[in-house]
C-alpha cells in the first residue's frame, strides 16, 4: 500500500514542480470532500455512508475505538482504499484524477521504510521531495536544505548517515514524520504519529506542527493519544462502526484519556456544548451510556 502510495506520487510529478509556499485557502476548493463514502474489505464494510470536508488550514483529530475504520478513512481520502459506494474527492479531484501530490504529505500508521533495501535514514526523508522534483533533475539545494530541515525537526540529524534498519521503532516513526515534512506539502495526513514516540519527540512534532498550522497548512491526525498534539486540535471527528458519531470540537475528556494505557477515547466529562459524543454504545450520532 505503501508502494502504490509512492508510485503514485512519482507519476504526478511529471511538470508539475509546484510554485513555493502554501496555495491560497480563498476560493480553495476543500482539501478533502467525502460524500456518503462506503468501503469493503473482504467481504466486510468497514465504512458504511461517510460524510466528512476538511477544509484548508483546518486541524482535524480523527478519534474512536480500535477498528472503528479510522485508517480505512484517511486511507480512503487519500485514494489508497477504492470506494465501494459514495464518492470522495482531493483538492475538487477524484483521488484517480488527481496529480498534485506534492500538495499531501502522509505518514503512515505502520512501518514500511526502506522494504528490504538498506536505505539510509537521510535517502528516505530525501524520497519525500520526489513530487517536488522534476523528472531526471537532480536534487537542488532547496530539495537539501528541505531534507535537513525535517531532520532536524525530528531530532534525527545525527542520525543521517544511519540504515532505517538500524533505528528503534519510534526513530523509524520519526523517519516517516521527516520524509512528509521533507515535501513541504500543504496537507499533512498522520496516522498515529506519536504512537511508540518517546515523549521529547512528541512534543517537537508538536512544536513542528503548531508552526506549520501558523502557516496555514492543514493537519489530519488519526490518533489515540493526542498528547502534545491535544492543544493544536481544534475538531475531532469520531468514527464508530464505520460511521461519524460526532463532528465538532473535541471532547473535552480527550486530554484525560490520550494519555498512555488508554487504548481508545471515552466520553467522560463530555460537555453538552460539544453535541452528542458516544463510541461507546447507541447508535452512531446519539448519546450512549458514559463509562
Ligand atoms: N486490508 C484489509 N482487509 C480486511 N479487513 C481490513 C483491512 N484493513 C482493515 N480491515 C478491517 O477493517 C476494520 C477497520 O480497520 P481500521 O484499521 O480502519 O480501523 P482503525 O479504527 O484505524 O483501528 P486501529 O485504531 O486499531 O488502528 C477492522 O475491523 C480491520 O480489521
Amino acid at each position: 500500500m505503501q508502494l502504490s502510495f509512492i508510485s503514485r506520487v512519482v507519476s504526478g510529478q511529471a511538470d508539475t514542480a509546484p510554485p513555493a509556499g502554501v496555495a491560497a485557502a480563498s476560493l480553495a476548493p476543500a482539501v478533502f470532500a467525502m460524500t456518503g463514502g462506503q468501503v469493503t474489505l473482504e467481504g466486510r464494510q468497514v465504512l458504511r455512508g461517510v460524510d466528512v470536508t476538511i477544509r484548508p488550514g483546518e486541524v482535524v483529530a480523527v478519534l474512536g475505538p480500535n477498528g472503528s475504520g479510522k485508517s480505512t478513512l484517511v486511507r480512503t481520502l487519500l485514494g489508497l482504499v477504492p470506494l465501494s459506494g459514495g464518492r470522495t474527492e482531493l483538492y475538487g479531484t477524484p483521488p484517480a484524477r488527481f496529480r498534485e501530490w506534492w500538495r499531501i504529505g502522509y505518514v503512515p500508521q505502520r512501518l514500511s521504510v526502506g522494504g528490504g533495501v538498506p536505505s539510509t535514514v537521510r535517502e528516505v526523508v530525501a524520497s519525500g521531495r520526489i513530487a517536488r522534483q522534476r523528472r531526471l533533475r537532480p536534487s537542488t539545494a532547496a530539495d537539501r536544505d528541505a531534507v535537513n530541515r525535517a531532520l532536524e525537526a525530528v531530532g534525527l540529524t545525527d542520525r543521517a548517515g544511519d540504515s532505517v534498519h538500524s533505528l528503534s521503532g519510534g526513530q523509524q516513526q520519526r523517519v516517516l514524520i521527516a520524509r512528509a515534512l521533507a515535501g513541504e506539502p500543504d496537507t499533512f495526513v498522520m496516522d498515529e504519529p506519536t504512537a511508540g514516540v518517546d515523549a521529547g519527540s512528541q512534543r517537537l512534532l508538536a512544536d513542528t506542527l503548531t508552526t506549520l498550522v501558523a502557516e496555514g497548512r492543514t493537519v489530519v491526525l488519526v490518533a489515540h493519544e493526542l498528547g502534545p498534539l491535544e492543544a493544536l486540535v481544534r475538531r475531532a471527528v469520531v468514527i464508530r462502526d464505520g460511521l461519524v458519531a460526532h463532528d465538532g470540537p473535541p471532547p473535552a475528556a480527550v486530554g484525560a484519556h490520550a494519555l498512555p494505557g488508554h487504548d481508545h477515547v471515552h466520553p467522560h466529562g463530555f460537555t453538552p456544548e460539544c453535541g452528542p459524543l458516544s463510541w461507546e454504545s447507541g447508535p452512531a450520532g446519539q448519546p450512549g451510556a458514559a463509562s
